[in-house]
C-alpha cells in the first residue's frame, strides 16, 4: 500500500506512507539543488550510505552529519556542529537538508534547517513509527536546553516526509510500541478508530517480528494519524489554539522525560501523561470511569507504562511550569471531555493535580 497525505497548509506538501521509497524521494529532490546535507545518527550509517550513493547518481554532492544518538543529539552543541558541517561546504538556499532517523533527528534536522541562511529546505525521512506519524510532520522542530525539553526551536515545515516502512522492520519492538503512543493519541484526540483498530491488533502489533498482516496493520495506522495531524496542522500551523490538542498527554510526560534526564523513551513518557490528564479529566468530573480505564486497557495491552514514582511532584511541577501552553503562572493541560473531544483545562485546583498524580503513582 502507498497513501499519500497532503499537509494543506500555505505551502501544502506530501507525506507517503509505502515501502522502498528512498529513490522517490531522492528523484523528488528540487532540481536547483545541488548539496544535500544527509542528517543522521550512527543506527542509520548504512542507509544513509545508500541515500548518499543515490544523491551522488543524480550528480548532487551528498554531504552526510553522524549526530549524536536519540536525544544526545537534541542540543545546541550538536546543531552547531551542523552549521559548521554546513559553512564548510557552502551551502546554500537552494541546497536541501535530509533527515534521516527518529524523532530525534527529524527534530534537529529540521531546527538545523530553520536556522542556517534564515531557512533552507528540509525533506524528512522519518525511521521509527513515532517519527513518521508525528515528529517528522507538522513543522515543530527543536532541540532541549539544560532547563527543559524542546525549549528552543522553530515551526519550519518540510517540503516532503517519505515514510519507508521497510525502516520498521529493524526498529526494535519498545522503539516501535513507543511510537504507538502518538498513534493512540491520535485516537484518544480525533479518529477513535485508531482506537478499535489498536484494540482489535495489540498482538500483531507488539509481536517481536513484524510479519506482513502487522506490516499491513501498522501502515494503516500509520496513514490514519499522519492524517488527524494534518488536518491539525493545516487548520492551526503555529499553535494559536487548536494545535494544542496534539500535545494531549505532553505536559506531565515531558516533565517525566526531564526528570528522567532523558533516559525514559517520549513515547512512554507521554503514555504516562495520557493517564495523568485523563484522571485530571475524571477528577474534574469530564471524563467517566469507562473512558479512563480504556486508556489504561489500551495503553498497558501494548506494554506501555501507565504508572509514575510517587515523591516526585516537586521536580515534575517544576518542569510542567515550563511547558510551552502556560501562560504565565497558569497551567493549562489539554483533556478529553469524552473520548474524541479535546477541551482545555486551565489553571486546575492544586487538589486536583495531587489527585492525578497520586492516581497514576500508586
Ligand atoms: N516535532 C514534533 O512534532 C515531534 C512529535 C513527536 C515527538 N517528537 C520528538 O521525537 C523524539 C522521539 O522520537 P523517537 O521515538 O523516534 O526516538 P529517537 O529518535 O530517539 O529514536 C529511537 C531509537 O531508534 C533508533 N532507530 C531509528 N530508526 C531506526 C530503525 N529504522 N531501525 C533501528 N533503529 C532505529 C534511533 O537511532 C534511536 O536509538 C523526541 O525527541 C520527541 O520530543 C517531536
Ligand atoms: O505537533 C505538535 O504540535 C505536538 O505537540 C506533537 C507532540 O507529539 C510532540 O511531542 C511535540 O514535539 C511537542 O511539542 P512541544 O511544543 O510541547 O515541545
Ligand atoms: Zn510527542
Amino acid at each position: 500500500m502507498t497513501a499519500v497525505v497532503t499537509v494543506a497548509t500555505a505551502a501544502p506538501y506530501d507525506v507517503t506512507v509505502g515501502r522502498g521509497l528512498l529513490p522517490a524521494a531522492v528523484d523528488s529532490l528540487p532540481e536547483g539543488a545541488v548539496r544535500v546535507l544527509v542528517v543522521h545518527s550512527a543506527p542509520l550509517r548504512d542507509r544513509a550510505d545508500e541515500l548518499k550513493g543515490l544523491i551522488e547518481a543524480t550528480g548532487r554532492t551528498p554531504v552526510l552529519a553522524e549526530v549524536p544518538d536519540a536525544e544526545e543529539g537534541k542540543t545546541a552543541e550538536v546543531a552547531a556542529f551542523c552549521w559548521r558541517v554546513l559553512g564548510s561546504s557552502d551551502f546554500t538556499r537552494s541546497d536541501v537538508v535530509m533527515g534521516m532517523g527518529g524523532g530525534a533527528v527529524t527534530d534537529l534536522a529540521g531546527f538545523v534547517a530553520a536556522t542556517w541562511l534564515r531557512g533552507v529546505a528540509v525533506v524528512q525521512i522519518p525511521t521509527t513509527v513515532l517519527a513518521m506519524v508525528d515528529a517528522a510532520v507538522g513543522g515543530k522542530t527543536g532541540i532541549n536546553t539544560t532547563e527543559g525539553k524542546n525549549l528552543v526551536g522553530a515551526f519550519h515545515e518540510p517540503s516532503a516526509v517519505w515514510c519507508d516502512t521497510d525502516f520498521l522492520r529493524t526498529l526494535p519492538a519498545n522503539d516501535r510500541v513507543a511510537g504507538l503512543a502518538e498513534v493512540v493519541k491520535g485516537g484518544f484526540i480525533r479518529d477513535t478508530r485508531i482506537l478499535e483498530i489498536v484494540e482489535a491488533e495489540t498482538p500483531a502489533l507488539i509481536a517481536p517480528e513484524l510479519d506482513e498482516h502487522a506490516m499491513e496493520v501498522l501502515e494503516e495506522l500509520i496513514a490514519r494519524k499522519i492524517r488527524v495531524k494534518a488536518d491539525v496542522v493545516a487548520a492551526d500551523l503555529k499553535e494559536s489554539h487548536l494545535r494544542e490538542i496534539l500535545n494531549y498527554g505532553h505536559t506531565f510526560g515531558h516533565a517525566i522525560e526531564y526528570t528522567e534526564r532523558y533516559q525514559w523513551r517520549h513515547g512512554a513518557a507521554v503514555s504516562v501523561g495520557m493517564v495523568f490528564v485523563a484522571e485530571l479529566a475524571r477528577l474534574a468530573g469530564k471524563l467517566d470511569d469507562a473512558a479512563v480505564d480504556r486508556h489504561r486497557s489500551i495503553l498497558t495491552g501494548l506494554g506501555l507504562p501507565v504508572t509514575y514514582p510517587g515523591h516526585r511532584w516537586d521536580a515534575l511541577l517544576t518542569a510542567m511550569k515550563r511547558d510551552k501552553k502556560t501562560r504565565g503562572d497558569m497551567l493549562r493541560f489539554v483533556i478529553l471531555q469524552g473520548i474524541g473531544n479535546p477541551v482545555r483545562l486551565e489553571g486546575p485546583d492544586p487538589a486536583l493535580l495531587a489527585g492525578a498524580y497520586d492516581a497514576v503513582s500508586r
